[in-house]
């Protein structure tokens, strides 16, 4: 009868097992290591994980890495990244030194800069800028495509060097947030794992309920635990929103926040921006007007680089108001006609029907003070005066089209 050897294997079988064998040994202390250093592991508590991986080796270091994917060290979230850069990812130092000031209790201004200039060449980029953004307010930066808007807001974070010039903060770096235009997510993970895996990079001494609490500000609270794969435009917006709130950032960069939205998430967004003034400082910019008109406090007009007006928005509409009424009238319209046609200051008057007239006058001033009395001298009703395209959109037209500043001087 034949021998049947079913004891160990001989030393030159484990000799070359023994390759292998380092190999899973390896692949489970990294997997350890890993998880040790995530602030979280996936579906299971950490414990578990441990157990799991050391009894089934090495299947089950191989599972946690799949499923743990979304927490390596290169940031999943390729969006609403906190701003304080990594120091080898700042731009090495420019000519004249963009530079973030000690805190200044006496100024009101939460974000200025002074001459800032960054010449791409050929007329574009930016030039002598001199951005001053009250603390607590809503502030929106307009301009037409390649006005420089991204410039400045790269530069402020600290992205983009400037040439010369310089960036004044009373914030800490650390307390500023940016937002992108189009945040981006990796889809396997949900709206909980995105937010705290920022939160373990720019807040890691905070817990869970800064998580929770940055959810529930950018409307997110009820799908906190849903997989962002299956969220709609509004809801990736306002989780970059969520991912920049998550440290509590005293001022909030937002990069175009609406301009990828319909008209309900815009509407969303908006309350969203408007509920943050007094609480923190927002910059945002847009090509939507309305949007700016309907929140910003402040508004700056970029136009080639340039910044052509800062200031309230209402001061913007107003100063580039159309010096034209809609009036709905009751009682003698004729008269009422007759008589804006013989007054100096009024340029044209248009009936468009029995009640409603167009009056075209000299000046805003003019209008208002000249109108309300030529209708009350002929005893005729004021059912309403309005003024003919009174919004920004009317004015930024007025300011950045051709010729249109110089042209109002
Ligand atoms: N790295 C660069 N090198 C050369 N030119 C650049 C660079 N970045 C931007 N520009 C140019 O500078 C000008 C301002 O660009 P910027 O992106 O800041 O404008 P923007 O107002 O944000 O425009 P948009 O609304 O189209 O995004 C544009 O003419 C652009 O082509």
């Amino acid at each position: 009868m034949a021998d049947v050897d079913v004891g160990l294997p001989d030393g030159r079988t484990m000799l070359a097992l023994l390759p292998l064998a380092l190999v899973v040994l390896g692949l489970v202390a990294y997997s350890l290591v890993r998880l040790a250093c995530a602030p979280s592991a996936p579906y299971l508590p950490k414990w578990l994980w441990a157990a799991i991986m050391l009894v089934s080796m090495p299947w089950g270091a191989i599972a946690y890495l799949l499923l743990a994917r979304g927490d390596v060290p290169a940031p999943p979230v390729a969006a609403a990244t906190p701003v304080a850069p990594p120091e080898e990812s700042r731009p090495p130092p420019v000519a004249a030194p963009v530079v973030a000031a000690a805190p200044d209790p006496a100024t009101a201004v939460a974000v200025s800069t002074r001459g800032l200039t960054r010449d791409y060449g050929g007329g574009a980029g930016l030039f002598d800028v001199n951005l001053a953004v009250p603390r607590g307010a809503v502030y929106g930066l307009v301009g037409p495509n390649g006005a420089g808007k991204s410039t400045l807001l790269s530069i402020l974070t600290g992205l983009r060097r400037a040439d010369s010039g310089s960036v004044r903060l009373d914030v800490p770096a650390t307390a500023l947030a940016v937002c992108p235009d189009v945040p981006e997510f990796d889809p396997w993970l949900t709206a909980f794992e995105v937010v705290d895996f920022a939160r373990s990079y720019v807040a890691p001494g905070r817990g869970p309920d800064a998580v929770r609490r940055a959810l529930a500000d950018a409307g997110l609270a009820e799908v906190a635990g849903r997989r962002v794969g299956g969220f709609s435009r509004g809801m990736t917006q306002r989780l970059g929103l969520a991912v920049a709130l998550v440290g509590d950032p005293r001022v909030l960069l937002l990069d175009e926040p609406t301009s990828a939205l319909d008209p309900a998430g815009r509407a969303e967004m908006l309350d969203l921006v408007a509920g943050m003034r007094g609480r923190r400082t927002v910059i945002f910019s847009s090509h939507i007007l309305a949007d700016v008109q309907r929140v910003a406090d402040v508004v700056g007009v970029l136009r080639a680089g340039r910044l052509l007006f800062q200031g309230p928005t209402r001061s913007l509409v107003e100063e580039h108001l159309d010096p034209r009424w809609l009036l709905r009238l009751t009682g003698p319209v004729d008269e009422v006609v007759a008589k804006l046609r013989g007054r100096s200051w009024v340029r044209r008057v248009d009936v468009l029907d029995g009640a409603r007239i167009r009056v075209e006058a000299d000046t805003v001033r003019h209008g208002e003070y000249g109108i309300p009395e030529v209708v009350a001298s002929c005893r005729a009703g004021l059912v309403s005066c309005e003024p003919v395209a009174a919004d920004l959109e009317s004015a930024f037209l007025a300011l950045t089209g051709p010729g249109g500043q110089e042209a109002r001087r």
